[in-house]
């Protein structure tokens, strides 16, 4: 088996799509929309499965906001150097939710980012 994507449900796709290319850098890899089921998708990465995975962001129609509850953690990102990261973030108009700086309890430097529906995003700092 391997990790193909992670599926998140967006109260506006495009708002999404914006956050996830423009402000992250990811790439809009594809979309389908399914109108007898009421929901589109659009997937967005650095790069294509299998090299890479995907976040897979459904939009189902007439639903603009979700209860995250308490039990979403986080999607996890690498970065050469997050301190640099949070301010072309930042620069882009992306809410940084926890500054850059090592791990509480650890070494490893990381960063939160909120995406425009409050997932978190962590961006831990690792050699390219
Ligand atoms: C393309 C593939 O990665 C999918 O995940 S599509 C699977 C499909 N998704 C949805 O229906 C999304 C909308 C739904 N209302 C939701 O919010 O989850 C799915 O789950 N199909 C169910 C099935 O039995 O085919
Ligand atoms: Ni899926």
């Amino acid at each position: 088996m391997r990790l193909l994507h992670t599926m998140l449900r967006v109260g506006d796709l495009q708002r999404s799509i914006d956050f996830y290319t423009r402000v992250l850098g990811m790439k809009l890899l594809r979309t389908t929309d399914r109108p007898e089921q009421k929901y589109s998708l659009a997937f967005v990465g650095y790069g294509s499965n299998p090299e890479q995975a995907e976040i897979e962001l459904t939009y189902n129609y007439g639903v603009d906001k979700y209860d995250l509850g308490t039990a979403y953690g986080h999607i996890a990102l690498g970065v050469p150097d997050a301190y640099a990261a949070c301010e072309k973030i930042r620069a882009a108009g992306g809410a940084i939710t926890r500054e850059p700086g090592p791990v509480k309890g650890g070494n490893t430097v990381i960063a939160f980012v909120t995406d425009p529906d409050g997932y978190k995003i962590e961006l831990i700092q690792r050699d390219a």
